[in-house]
């Protein structure tokens, strides 16, 4: 059996929240191995379409399949393959730091000890071994995100997607993560992550996707997408909208 090259595979993704429709008819090929940012203006779509791609919410239309699992007919199995960082977690945050990455190891029915060893590489790695007896409650936005980064790392996924991994993150652990993505990557891992900073998408990813209002407007390599110019120029002219600035005279201060 050929093993298929797309890590991700979207088609016709779309949902519909009342009268709002967030997402319209979306298809992408995330190909294996690649580092894939998904980019788009606010209320775009893109952690609706994450969402349905990782059996966090229902389509409406259309189908994700990962590494040849459908997510949706296959859910346990498609899960074993992701790692996911959804955006705006709920975690068990009555558990410490430590408790926590623990708990999603086991739960993925990992062995005790192999646990408990990647547990301690991971808090290291992420700079919070000092916080590991912490409740996550009293974490701070950043490590909420680190801790939440672990515990989708533990099972050592194929592919993993995240929603936002960098937002509240200081300078210095966004870039011991960015060192780990690069490394997961290189060892034939995939990572999709959402952002809005256009300047890390095309500095870190190798292929990119906007999207706007619910629809796909471009994807490809990064350079192909860009066409000469920056991403966040490219961007600007794909999604428009770039609102006039004068007016709001009353928050003058001279
Ligand atoms: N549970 C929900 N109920 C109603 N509307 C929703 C719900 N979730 C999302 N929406 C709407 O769907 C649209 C897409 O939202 P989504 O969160 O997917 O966008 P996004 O691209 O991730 O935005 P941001 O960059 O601001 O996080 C928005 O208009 C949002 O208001």
């Amino acid at each position: 059996m050929s093993v298929p090259a797309a890590a991700l595979s979207i088609r016709g993704l779309a949902k519909r929240f009342g009268s709002k429709i967030a997402v319209d008819g979306i298809s992408l090929e995330v190909p294996a191995g690649s580092f894939f940012g998904i980019v788009g203006p606010n209320g775009a779509g893109k952690t609706t379409t994450l969402s349905m791609a990782t059996g966090l919410l229902r389509p409406d239309f259309g189908t994700a399949v990962v590494h040849g699992v459908d997510v949706w007919a296959r859910p346990l199995e498609a899960k074993k393959l992701m790692g996911i960082l959804p955006d705006g977690i709920r975690l068990f945050d009555r558990l410490t730091g430590e408790q926590l990455v623990t708990y999603a190891g086991l739960l993925r029915g990992m062995d005790k000890a192999v646990v408990s060893a990647r547990v301690g590489e991971l808090l290291t790695a992420l700079d919070l071994s000092g916080d590991a007896g912490t409740l996550v409650v009293d974490y701070s936005a950043g490590m909420t995100k680190k801790i939440a980064l672990a515990s989708a790392l533990i099972h050592a996924p194929k592919v993993l997607v995240l929603d936002e991994p960098f937002e509240s993150v200081d300078p210095v652990s966004a870039a011991n993560i960015r060192d780990i993505l690069e490394r997961y990557v290189a060892s034939g891992g995939t990572v999709i992550v959402s952002s809005h900073v256009m300047d890390l998408v095309q500095r870190m990813c190798d292929h990119v996707a906007v999207v706007a209002e619910g629809r796909l407007l471009a994807a490809g390599t990064v350079a192909e997408v860009r066409g000469g110019v920056s991403l966040e120029e490219r961007f600007v002219q794909l999604v428009g909208g770039k609102v006039q600035t004068g007016g709001l005279e009353w928050l003058r201060t001279s």
